[in-house]
């Protein structure tokens, strides 16, 4: 989600330096960037460890992979999206579909009018099995098989 999020940066709002401060501290664009706030002394200081509540937006293809408004998925990063771009995303498209309320973070991005684009800031792999794959990997091989 983080990549995604800054190639839309570069691509589609044209800020053609936005970066992760991960990968470069100076950005003018700080798309993604460390949370302030947490406490930095505890073992893991800013590291979001652990399963987290995902609040889903109605209507969105989160919604509809998931079939449910609260959705419980695991993480394991540090940085987050920027709040600040927020408006300016959404304004050229891009949906915010999932929030941890909590703390506004974004969890869950995908994009108006597009058949199938959604990104995750946290990791489906880790809940998916050959049984019972994770909506998401599900969702995404139905779509491929229903276009082809
Ligand atoms: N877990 C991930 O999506 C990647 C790690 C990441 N770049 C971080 O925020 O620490």
């Amino acid at each position: 989600m983080q990549i995604a999020c800054i190639e839309f940066a570069r691509n589609v709002l044209n800020l053609k330096e936005a970066n992760s401060t991960e990968f470069d501290e100076r950005t003018p664009d700080p798309i993604i960037m460390l949370i302030e706030g947490k406490d930095r002394e505890k073992i893991g200081g800013t590291l979001r460890l652990g399963e987290y509540p995902t609040t889903v937006l109605p209507n969105s293809l989160c919604h509809r992979l998931y079939g449910s408004e609260l959705v419980h998925e695991r993480h394991r990063h540090r940085y987050e999206f920027n709040n600040d771009y927020r408006a300016e995303f959404e304004k050229a498209g891009m949906v915010f579909s999932g929030i941890f309320k909590e703390q506004g973070l974004v969890e869950v991005v995908e994009l108006k009018d597009h058949p199938f684009f959604i990104a995750a800031q946290f990791h489906p792999e880790f809940t998916s099995r050959p049984s019972k794959p994770n909506p998401l990997f599900k969702g995404f091989i139905e779509e491929i098989i229903k276009a082809n």
